[in-house]
């Protein structure tokens, strides 16, 4: 068998190949890091998303095997440096002015004067950025963006942003506004993870008020403290940024992994915690035989009716859609559901509070009900041994030897939001056996999982069992 590093390395290079030969075939070249990110013509490309995967999960996995670990180990450990430098550059506008300069780039001093900032500062940051890969030092002390960079490009003129700054990132494409969330509030409650979590007193805690966010910012919830007056700039940042999360993350397997096509018709969704309903959107679009019911807060009800009126009228008025408040730690007053449709609602929730939702819709289920979330499943690190295989949809594909069978990093997507919602709820991403425990108890067993390729973000359906 071949050594790890060998097997490794041919499995980038027989990856590169693939790329290079589809790029080709294709007529274009793979994208240069020196141009600005645009979506390229093969991004829906699934064949080809496995193959970036396994080049990306072999060349991190070389990497780690092959540098010495303690290096490893003080890299990672000062890491914090990237979130903090990435602040400051997006506060400063300077991929926005980067853009404004052109190909050629700015000198530091030009960068300084502009964005406001020491040049020589500025100029370390985007020393220490570039040496990551995030803009390009092009000359000594001349910087300027290159593709990763220019995803922190709100594309606006610095003018227009100057003019109106709390409006930044209204109408963008809501990455920069993630990236800002995730460097300031974010990077400022992380910093109490410890305390939190080596506190005897409420390491297992499952409320949100004893949050590590709660505590860093010492009051209540995030959504409250972005309520607070003097936070509206990072309310409207907060809600560019969900807007750019939900663009940037697929919703997976919503339209495939479950047999939409075999509910009756006219069978009812009732699309719980659904938002304004874009899920129901994106279902109806597909699936019009079935009718929607999206239960909601009321001022999120009053914006779902203003959004269907514009996104597909007729719906609303034939009955299709209609939008209810509903709070869900209450009785569900629907009894004819085919399905309780759950879109990112249990991962806002410790198992104690996820319960009770849980537990309510099987109060009001028919035995034919189907319960189904539309969530990020968290792959294990290391191998199953087959204890889920009673699950249909539970196995992984299988990773190539020597990679990890969630491919590493491939999986951060939902690692790192499985610690977003740690940090931010005392909440969870959960795992297979983290579904099944959190529905044991509530008449739910789960079912099947369906899953697409390039996405984390599964389809997980539960069947009713006895009570
Ligand atoms: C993460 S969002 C998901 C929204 C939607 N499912 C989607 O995927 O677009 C969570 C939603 O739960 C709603 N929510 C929170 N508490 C609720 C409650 N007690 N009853 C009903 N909805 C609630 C919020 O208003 C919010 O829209």
């Amino acid at each position: 068998m071949a050594t790890p590093l060998s097997a490794l390395s041919k499995l980038i290079s027989s990856g590169i190949v693939t790329i290079e030969s589809t790029y080709a075939k294709h007529g274009a070249d793979f994208p240069s890091i020196d141009e600005p990110f645009r979506p390229g013509p093969l991004d829906g490309d699934e064949a080809l998303s496995e193959t970036v995967d396994i080049v990306i999960a072999a060349a991190a996995q070389l990497i780690a095997l092959i540098k010495p670990a303690p290096r490893t180990m003080i890299e990672s450990a000062c890491l914090f440096h990237v979130p903090a430098t990435l602040l400051v550059v997006e506060n400063a506008h300077v991929a926005e002015t980067l853009r404004e300069a052109g190909p050629q780039g700015l000198h530091i001093k030009d960068i300084g004067e502009r964005c406001g900032v020491d040049p020589q500062k500025v100029g370390r940051i985007l020393r220490y950025l570039a040496t990551n890969h995030i803009f390009s030092e092009i000359a000594p002390d001349v910087f300027a963006n290159n593709r990763i960079s220019s995803v922190l490009d709100t594309g606006k003129s610095v003018a227009v942003i100057k003019a109106d700054p709390i409006a930044k990132h209204d109408n963008t494409s809501g990455l920069p506004a993630l990236v800002s969330h995730c460097t300031d509030e974010m990077m400022k409650a992380v910093v109490h993870l410890a305390d939190n979590v080596l506190d005897p007193n409420i390491t297992s805690s499952q409320e949100i008020t004893q949050s590590v966010f709660s505590r860093a910012f010492n009051q209540g919830p995030p959504f409250e403290f972005f309520e607070k007056p003097g936070n509206e700039f990072r309310l409207r940042r907060f809600g560019a940024g969900m807007h750019g999360m939900s663009m940037a993350f697929s919703t997976g397997a919503l339209l495939t992994g479950f047999d939409w096509k075999s509910l009756p018709q006219d069978a009812l969704v009732v699309d719980v915690g659904g938002g304004v309903g874009s899920s129901s959107l994106q279902l109806l679009k597909h699936y019009p035989q079935l009718r929607f019911v999206i239960q909601e807060k009321p001022k999120v009800v009053e914006d779902g009716k203003k959004f269907w009126e514009h996104a597909d009228p007729e719906a609303l008025k034939s009955g299709r859609v209609e939008l209810k408040v509903h709070d869900f730690f209450e009785p569900q007053p629907i009894k004819d559901a085919a399905v309780f449709f759950l879109r990112f609602i249990t991962h806002d929730w410790p198992d104690k509070y996820a319960k009770q939702i849980l537990k309510h819709l099987r109060a009001s289920a028919l035995p034919s009900t189907k319960l189904i979330f539309n969530d990020f499943l968290v792959p294990y690190a290391g191998p199953t041994k087959g204890q889920f295989s009673d699950i249909s949809g539970s196995e992984m594909p299988r990773a190539p030897y020597p990679l990890m069978p969630n491919l590493g990093t491939v999986s951060n997507q939902s690692v790192m939001a499985d610690m977003q919602m740690m940090v931010s709820f005392n909440a969870l991403e959960r795992t297979i056996g983290q579904f099944i425990s959190l529905v044991e108890g509530t008449g739910w067993r789960l079912k099947s999982i369906g899953r697409s390729s390039g996405s984390s973000v599964c389809l997980m359906v539960f069947e009713t069992v006895a009570i």
